[in-house]
């Protein structure tokens, strides 16, 4: 039996997520289409080069005035005014107002020059006259104030104002700034390629008929999630016995192209708990191998030939939470969040949870806001080994060290989940 196995020094996940980041190297970056950079992550900065909207902008269909020349108009007494000319959207107009005068205007396009206000067609009246007087005179029914109906140049944005920050997740709204200042390609982080090793004899693959003492392989598709979630290319590698000159094999080839290794199972103290035995014989430097935390006490860390190895517990629960609090840190600061820590709230807990323990404890909840309040209850059974109360889980409820739990009313710390 090796020194790992029992010898191990106990760290805090704070000083864990420390250890982790510490080692992160930012992704380098490459060019997408727009189209194609949803969800990706900025890799530049993103700022104004030129005023949003860039030209004084009408904001209904209807006549561009001047405020003054309207001052008298209501309902029942229409100012009139002399038509110069239509200014569809697209188009600059051609004329500046005068006094009594008004152009035809549609949403979106150019206010002319001696306009400062944009009258709705629907108070307006038309008229052709004809005669000595020929030509098209609008009647104002409502009296305009300066700038109503346009928005001004720059009121969204101002040339030079600072936009998108890089490590930003491209979505709708991040989407829409790209185009509007010309990024056809967008620069973002290239994701980072991860394997994902399942250990274990025990483990069949998914299509496969169980069989007495067998179960199939469902931490690999469930960390494939997680992986992709957090911006990164998950590789299912295929499941690994429990044999560690296969296992060293198999990780170091998967260094070769990989960013990121993840294995599952094999860390705690079994006899053939083979990622221990790997890090007893490896020239890989090994960060840490023990969490004060629960679940995922034996989750272990290190690098091997410059790679980060997460070697996460087999047990489902412990998996997840491991990944949540280690790997997606580890994904979002290489892929340039400014704040890779997942982000903690308070809620009141709405069950007592009676299960004290020496570690903090990581405790699968779900949420829901009652009378503007965010009260929290554990998603299921909340043991390590339960797969199935993962999928109801929007977040973890902390519960400190101790042998008391918290009483049902308690404010509770969170950790939400799902987070990009
Ligand atoms: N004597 C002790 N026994 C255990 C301790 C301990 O401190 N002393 N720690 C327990 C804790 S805590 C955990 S967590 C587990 C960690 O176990 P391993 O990381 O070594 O994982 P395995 O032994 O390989 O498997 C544990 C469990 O999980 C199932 N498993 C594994 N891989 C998968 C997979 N890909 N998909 C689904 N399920 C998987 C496996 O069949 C086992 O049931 O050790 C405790 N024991
Ligand atoms: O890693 Mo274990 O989950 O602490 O039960
Ligand atoms: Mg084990």
């Amino acid at each position: 039996m090796g020194s790992l196995r029992f010898g191990r020094d106990l760290i805090q996940l704070e000083e864990a997520q420390e250890r982790v980041l510490r080692t992160v190297r930012v992704q380098p970056a490459e060019q997408v289409r727009l189209e194609e950079a949803m969800g990706r992550r900025l890799a530049v900065e993103v700022s104004a080069d030129h005023s949003v909207p860039h030209f004084r902008r009408a904001g209904v269909d209807g006549y561009a005035v001047r405020a003054e020349d309207t001052a008298s108009a209501t309902g029942g007494a229409a100012v009139s005014l002399e038509v110069l000319e239509t200014i569809p959207c697209g188009t600059v107009p051609t004329q500046r107002l005068a006094p009594g005068q008004a152009s035809r205007i549609m949403t979106g396009a150019v206010v002319p020059e001696g306009a400062d206000a944009v009258v709705m067609v629907e108070m307006t009246d038309r008229q052709e006259l004809a005669g000595k007087e020929a030509g098209l005179v609008v009647e104002i029914r409502k009296a305009m104030a300066p700038g109503e109906n346009i928005t001004a140049v720059g009121q969204e944005c101002g040339e030079g104002e600072k936009l998108l920050a890089a490590g930003t997740v491209i979505g709708p709204g991040e989407a829409a700034v790209l185009a509007t200042f010309g990024y056809s390609m967008v620069p973002v982080f290239v994701r980072p390629r991860v394997a994902i090793f399942s250990t274990g004899a025990e483990l069949l693959p998914v299509e496969e008929t169980l069989a007495p003492g067998r179960i199939r392989n469902s931490n690999s598709y469930m960390l494939a999630c997680q992986v992709r979630e957090s911006g990164g290319e998950p590789s299912i590698m295929p499941i690994l016995p429990d044999e560690v000159e296969q296992v060293q094999a198999e990780l170091l080839a998967a260094l070769s192209w990989a960013d990121i290794v993840i294995t599952t199972g094999g860390v705690s103290v079994g006899d053939k708990d083979v990622l221990v035995e790997l890090f007893e014989r490896w020239d890989g430097e090994l960060h840490f191998n023990k969490i004060a935390m629960r679940p995922g006490s034996p989750t272990s860390f290190g690098q091997w030939r410059g790679k980060p190895i997460f070697a996460l517990s087999g047990n489902p629960g412990a998996s997840y939470v491991g990944f949540e609090l280690l790997v997606r840190p580890y994904l979002r600061k290489a892929l340039g969040a400014v704040d890779p820590l997942p982000q903690t709230g308070t809620a009141f807990l709405d069950a007592e949870y009676r299960k004290g323990s020496a570690y903090p404890r990581y405790v699968r909840g779900t949420s829901r806001v009652e009378a503007g309040q965010v009260k929290v209850r554990p998603a299921g059974r909340d043991k390590s080994s339960i797969m199935i109360s993962i999928k109801d889980a929007d977040c973890l409820i902390c519960v400190p060290a101790g042998g008391r739990g918290a009483e049902q009313g308690e404010l509770v710390r969170t950790i939400s989940l799902q987070q990009h």
